[in-house]
């Protein structure tokens, strides 16, 4: 990772006695960091190495945003991410996760998406409990390979940008033999399910002629038969069995972090400082700030800005979408369940297909986690707990009629937790192509980091954490440009190596290969 060096050119031709002298009389320069999920923490951390004096408001009582692991179950239960898409070495996150010693459970030796758990590894059962013949589940997925694959002529066709949805029907109306009918047709339903659980938004409004450009890594990875994947993280898909805890601690250890501290402002001044106000009126000073609030909170406008953003920055914000994931996780005091990793119901809608992730195969506890995405996620919110937890169980039973109720349940609420407002960025149908990349534009001395300004990787863990440390270094550029000589040699002097982003030769530890 590039990281400080560029900045050494500027510096000026003096002994270390006279810069000892100097030392005592430069103040440090201060930035103020929003938000503590890993793309906060990854920007103060990246800052605090290099000397900056950092200080991280976070709105919740807790760190590490939409990276949240619970442990009321007695064992770690990811309710936000979960996966480490990318299980390679070129995985920024990996130095972590190795150094921690963290096992991770490949789902998936290869870089699909919708392939990305070994098909005898699922069981995929009806609304009355039977269960689909794996080779019928097998050449739907082959037909809807061939339809994703005409899909994208489809858009080399045409000018004007349409839903996914919409290009999968006219593929439909141009083949006819892969058009699927009774369980088949509910089959590729699930697929389609599955696939809108990754954007996290139903197909009729994911944007065709976006959805490579924005969200690269995905398509290609649902192209993996069919396009080049050398732009892709390799390694397929692990589960952190323990979690993904470990690595928001790591990388927020030693670093001045003020809990339940919503900022409500950001003003610039004419002498370039920020204020930063908090909710309750404290305000902070500083040389700069990174803004890593999600971007369903930056399109809410739940934070002000004085002076105004510019229209092309606050454009972009309006024009992203944000789609909604929830997760409901159940502990059980038995398992009744076939030992595979995914229980999956087809139905004739997507909107009625669902699937459980079963951590019991991948970590030995009794857990099953519901997911739903899209407008099931939003209307699940409509719900309380209780009533969520019983039409997840409503699901179970129709695949295995005996369950017994759960000991335990989590629900999530991504798309109300006014922490969040919504799950991860998408592309609307129509909109601009280049909205990842101003989003991460600064305007003067405010910076942005996030899951939504990553071009390449945005909706993951591992894309948010180098945003974070892109908007550091960015930031870092700035001040020390306008930085004196002495300032410069001093903060040069005090800047350390990376104890976090160092790249050792101890090897990750997969459980499945
Ligand atoms: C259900 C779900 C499943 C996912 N699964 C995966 C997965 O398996 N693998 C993967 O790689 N990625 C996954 N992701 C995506 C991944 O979790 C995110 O991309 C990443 O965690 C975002 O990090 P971030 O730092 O950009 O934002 P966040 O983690 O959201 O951090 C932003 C922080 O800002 C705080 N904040 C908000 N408003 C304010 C305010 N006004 N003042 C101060 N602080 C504020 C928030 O509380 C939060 O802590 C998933 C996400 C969800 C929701």
């Amino acid at each position: 990772m590039d990281k400080k060096v560029s900045f050494t050119d500027e510096l000026p031709d003096v002994t270390i006695s006279a810069l000892l002298q100097k030392q005592n009389n430069v103040v440090q320069p201060c930035v103020i960091v929003i938000g503590s999920g890993i793309s906060g923490l990854a920007a103060a951390r990246s800052l605090s190495e290099a000397s900056f004096n950092v200080t991280v408001l976070e709105s919740r009582d807790r760190i590490g945003g939409r990276i949240h692991t619970d442990y009321s179950f007695g064992c770690p239960v990811d309710m936000g991410a979960s996966w480490l898409h990318g299980v390679s070495n070129d995985n920024p996150l990996a130095p972590i996760i190795r150094r921690l010693g963290l096992t991770l459970y490949r789902t998936s030796g290869d870089d699909s998406i919708l392939y990305d758990h070994d098909l005898e590894s699922y069981g995929l059962y009806d609304m009355h409990g039977n269960k689909i013949p794996p080779q019928l589940v097998t050449q739907v997925g082959d037909a809807f390979k061939r339809i994703l694959e005409e899909t994208e002529k489809i858009r080399d066709e045409t000018a004007n940008d349409m839903s996914v949805l919409q290009g999968i029907s006219i593929v439909l109306d141009r083949h006819p033999e892969l058009r699927q009918e009774g369980i088949a047709y509910e089959v590729l339903q699930w697929y389609i399910c599955r696939m809108e659980a990754w954007f996290a938004v139903d197909a009729n409004l994911i944007s065709l002629k976006c959805w490579d450009q924005a969200s690269e890594p995905i398509l290609l990875s649902i192209y993996k038969h069919i396009l080049p994947t050398d732009e892709c993280l390799s390694g397929g898909h692990g589960l952190m069995v323990q979690g993904y805890e470990p690595v928001i601690r790591t990388i927020a250890k030693d670093i001045d972090i003020r809990l339940n501290h919503r900022v409500t402002k950001v003003s610039r001044t004419s002498n370039n400082k920020v204020i930063v106000e908090v909710e309750g009126g404290t305000n902070f000073v500083a040389d700069a700030v990174i803004i890593t609030v999600p971007i369903g909170v930056l399109k809410a406008n739940l934070i002000q800005f004085e002076p105004e953003l510019p229209q092309w920055k606050t454009s972009a914000i309006s024009d992203l979408g944000v789609g909604n994931e929830n997760k409901i996780a159940l502990r059980f005091e038995n398992v009744f369940w076939p030992n595979v990793e995914f229980l999956g119901m087809v139905a004739p809608t997507s909107y009625s297909c669902g699937y459980f992730l079963n951590l019991h195969k991948a970590t030995g506890h009794p857990v099953l986690v519901y997911m739903a995405a899209g407008n099931l996620a939003k209307d699940l919110e409509k719900l309380s707990d209780e009533a969520t937890a019983n039409f997840v169980m409503l699901q179970l039973k129709k695949m295995f009629p005996d369950a017994p109720d759960p000991a335990q349940y989590l629900v999530t609420r991504w798309g109300t937790d006014p922490n969040t407002l919504g799950c991860y960025a998408y592309d609307v149908v129509g909109m601009p192509e280049d909205l990842y990349a101003r989003l991460g534009e600064p305007v003067d001395n405010i910076f942005f980091g996030g899951e939504a300004v990553n071009v390449e990787h945005q909706g993951s863990a591992h894309g948010a954490f180098l945003a974070g440390v892109s908007a550091s270094q960015n930031c870092q550029r700035y001040i020390f440009e306008r930085l004196g000589a002495w300032e410069k040699l001093k903060l040069v002097s005090l800047m350390r190596n990376s104890d976090i982003l160092e790249t050792g030769t101890v090897p990750l530890q997969i459980s499945r290969m």
